[in-house]
């Protein structure tokens, strides 16, 4: 069993983009800049933002984050996105999700200018996507394109299963993998809360995705022998044992599925760091795309 290492890949992706931007300064060509929003204080999100803050200051980027209020209306938000969009020193932004209730996500996203849109969630970048076209792609389904690449894990041919059809994971992985890339070529299969006898289509699968967001879900009887299993999910568990009073748990009971898996991410250290690690790739190709 092979542990598909998010953090070190992770780290050596870093790497590669202090590199570029150490070239890029040399050049005298732009810092790239990436800024965040956020509103509310949700605690998972907050410790997401915090360390994509601090992986900027390791690459070399600039960083803004931009914290709002949980009685932020939308307008005060569209305004925040208009203003993100015309400043020229901004190559991409994200909006951290989820949103408070009183604001409509649709038509946030839909607001920011897809030039900046490193998160990949406009339609417009993900109509590019499903047509092959250049686009941004989400950073957490590319992270785990980059994670089988870097690993050199077989797609081609394989039986895929994507537990979860959400907008920011599940559904682009599954159009991603299906398509004619060099990571991809699988027949792909889509599992949500209405499929019927999930078992015995994860039973039969060569690479599962577990992506619902169900504490410890997929278990070793529900995975065939050899199986390359990806763990999306990130769940606070409370644990009072642990300093900060919770756990990580993934949606993979890594124990009983290590055992069956011939590849296997982990939760913390898999995906998480890769999501975050692709975040800046794209935004150093959003500024070298304003070169
Ligand atoms: N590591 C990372 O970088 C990231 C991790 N995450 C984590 O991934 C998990 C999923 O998040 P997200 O993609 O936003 O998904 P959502 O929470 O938006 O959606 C969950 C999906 O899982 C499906 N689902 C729920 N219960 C079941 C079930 N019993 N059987 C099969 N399918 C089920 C739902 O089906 P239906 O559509 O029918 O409701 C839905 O499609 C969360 O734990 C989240 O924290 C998310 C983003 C990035
Ligand atoms: N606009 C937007 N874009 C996103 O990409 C986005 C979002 N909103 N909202 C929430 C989800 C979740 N997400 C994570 C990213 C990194 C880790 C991560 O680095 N996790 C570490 C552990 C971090 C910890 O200690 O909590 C790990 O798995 O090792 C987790 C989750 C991005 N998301």
């Amino acid at each position: 069993m092979i542990i598909l290492d998010g953090k070190k890949t992770s780290d050596n992706i870093k790497d590669e983009i202090a590199i570029a931007v150490a070239k890029r300064k040399e050049a005298g060509l732009k810092t790239p800049h990436l800024a965040a929003i956020i509103v509310g204080t949700d605690g998972a999100s907050m410790t997401y933002v915090n360390s994509k803050v601090k992986s900027c200051q390791k690459v070399g980027f600039n960083s803004t984050l931009i914290d709002l209020p949980e009685d932020t209306t939308e307008e005060q938000l569209l305004h925040e996105i208009e203003e993100l969009n015309n400043d020229k020193d901004i190559d991409g932004f994200i909006v951290q999700l989820p949103l408070p209730k009183q604001i409509d996500e649709q038509k946030v996203l839909m607001a920011v200018d897809p030039d900046k849109d490193v998160d990949g969630f406009h339609p417009v970048n993900v109509g590019k996507m499903t047509l092959d076209l250049p686009s941004f792609l989400p950073a957490t389904p590319y992270g785990i394109l980059e994670l089988l690449e870097r690993y050199e894990v077989e797609t081609s041919g394989k039986k895929v299963v994507v537990i979860g059809r959400s907008h920011i994971v599940g559904r682009p992985l599954s159009i991603l993998l299906s398509q004619k890339r060099k990571v991809g070529n699988a027949t792909v299969t889509l599992a949500h809360s209405r499929t019927r006898d999930l078992a015995s289509i994860t039973r039969e699968a060569d690479i599962v995705v577990a992506a619902l967001g169900i504490a410890e879900f997929l278990t070793g009887d529900m995975v065939k022998d050899g199986a390359t299993i990806i763990d999306v999910g990130i769940t606070r568990v409370k644990d009072d044992s642990k300093k900060r009073g919770y756990r990580l748990a993934g949606d993979v009971d890594f124990e009983s599925v290590s055992k069956k898996a011939s590849f296997i991410t982990p939760v913390p250290g898999g995906v998480g760091p890769m999501t975050i690690a692709m975040l800046l790739k794209n935004t150093l190709q959003a500024c070298e795309n304003r070169d």
